[in-house]
């Protein structure tokens, strides 16, 4: 018998990210192949975006998805989250040449205290809600805490991209296939401060710190590579990374849904004070997942450099969350 299609809440479904993402969703990548969807799409109450919503539409139709089994198209998050299983908070202002994330910080918060407080009125009660929309993090810190009524844990932010970044660079420089690193993680905020570790990491259950050995490569190229790799992106191309933004949140959210087999994935999350890192910062943890929940990989050692670099992350997202402090 075939399966209740579920609901999923996409913002922003008429910008860049939302044209390589819905596409996938209903194409069963992120829910799987046999998991009808119902898109319940929002974008802003504008004429031009509705009509740029409509036209997305229009295309979605023409692929003749068997698993989508309805589209919803609103401009009200309240229509948008009725019921929501999932919600990708994708809509956001995107960061132009020269601005930096905090510049971002304002005009978002408001995006995401109104849609916070509306998944509280609305969504399903074990809604998993992804933030995408820079900042992220905060973003979905905001939203969390706009939202009492849901539980914490149903709110994380998008640290998939910079771990695929990471795999993809260890992979260039071992010479070894992506698909066999394991236990990678980056910890802390969506942002060139975020620290993409290594150091558990294994490729054939050989350790890939053992294998690079060379801390120079990891503090003056790696980390700075994967770190800066939106902004590079945004040079090259003149718009933001959205593509492979849209591949990670298909990657997070179904690892989240389906279970990540043991492996080890990044996930920004609501902390409960593991690693020092204090409760509610949303932060970039090495997590599993199984039965559509995550666990937090626990007890890793914490050397002076990786210490450091935790700081640093942690103290930018505690500067953005008092930034917002008034605003909550
Ligand atoms: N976490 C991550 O790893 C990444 C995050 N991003 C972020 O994702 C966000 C979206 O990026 P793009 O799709 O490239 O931007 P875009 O500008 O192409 O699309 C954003 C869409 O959101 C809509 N929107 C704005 N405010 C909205 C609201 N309140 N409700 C509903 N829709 C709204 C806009 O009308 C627009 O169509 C940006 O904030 C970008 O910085 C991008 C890449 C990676
Ligand atoms: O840098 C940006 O604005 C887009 C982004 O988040 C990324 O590509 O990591």
């Amino acid at each position: 018998m075939s399966k209740k299609p579920v609901r999923v809440a996409v913002t922003g479904a008429a910008g860049q990210i939302g044209y390589a993402l819905l596409f996938r969703i209903a194409s069963g990548e992120m829910l799987g192949k046999d998991q009808p969807v119902i898109l319940q799409l929002l974008e802003i109450p504008d004429e031009k975006a509705q009509k740029a919503l409509k036209g997305v539409i229009m295309e979605l139709e023409d692929c003749a998805f068997p698993l989508l089994a309805g589209v919803i198209p609103t401009g009200d998050p309240l229509v948008a989250f009725k019921d929501a299983d999932y919600a990708l908070l994708v809509g956001a202002r995107p960061r132009g040449p020269g601005m930096e994330r905090a510049d971002l910080l304002a005009a978002n918060a408001q995006i995401f205290t109104a849609q916070g407080k509306a998944l509280d009125q609305v969504a399903s009660r074990n809604v998993k809600v992804l933030v995408v929309g820079n900042p992220a993090n905060t973003n979905a810190y905001i939203a969390m805490k706009s939202a009492p009524s849901l539980p914490r844990k149903n709110f994380t932010a998008m640290l998939r991209l910079d771990h695929n970044r990471a795999a993809s660079q260890i992979a260039a420089k071992t010479g070894k296939a992506v698909g066999d690193i394991e236990k990678l993680t980056v910890w802390g905020n969506h942002s060139p401060t975020m620290y993409a570790d290594y150091r558990f990491a294994t490729i054939d259950g050989k350790s890939v710190k053992d294998m690079i050995n060379d801390q120079v490569w990891n503090a003056d190229t790696f980390l700075p590579t994967v770190g800066k790799r939106g902004a590079a992106i945004i040079e090259a191309r003149g718009l933001s990374s959205a593509a492979s933004a849209a591949n990670a949140a298909i990657d997070h959210m179904r690892d989240w849904a389906l279970g990540s087999n043991g492996k080890w994935v990044t996930m920004g999350i609501p902390s409960d004070g593991q690693y020092g890192i204090p409760k509610d910062v949303i932060f970039g943890f090495p997590v599993t997942t199984e039965n559509g929940e995550y666990k937090l990989v626990e007890g890793l050692e914490i050397d002076e450099f990786s210490q450091e670099r935790i700081n640093k992350t942690l103290k930018e997202l505690q500067d953005e969350q008092a930034g917002v402090a008034h605003l909550l």
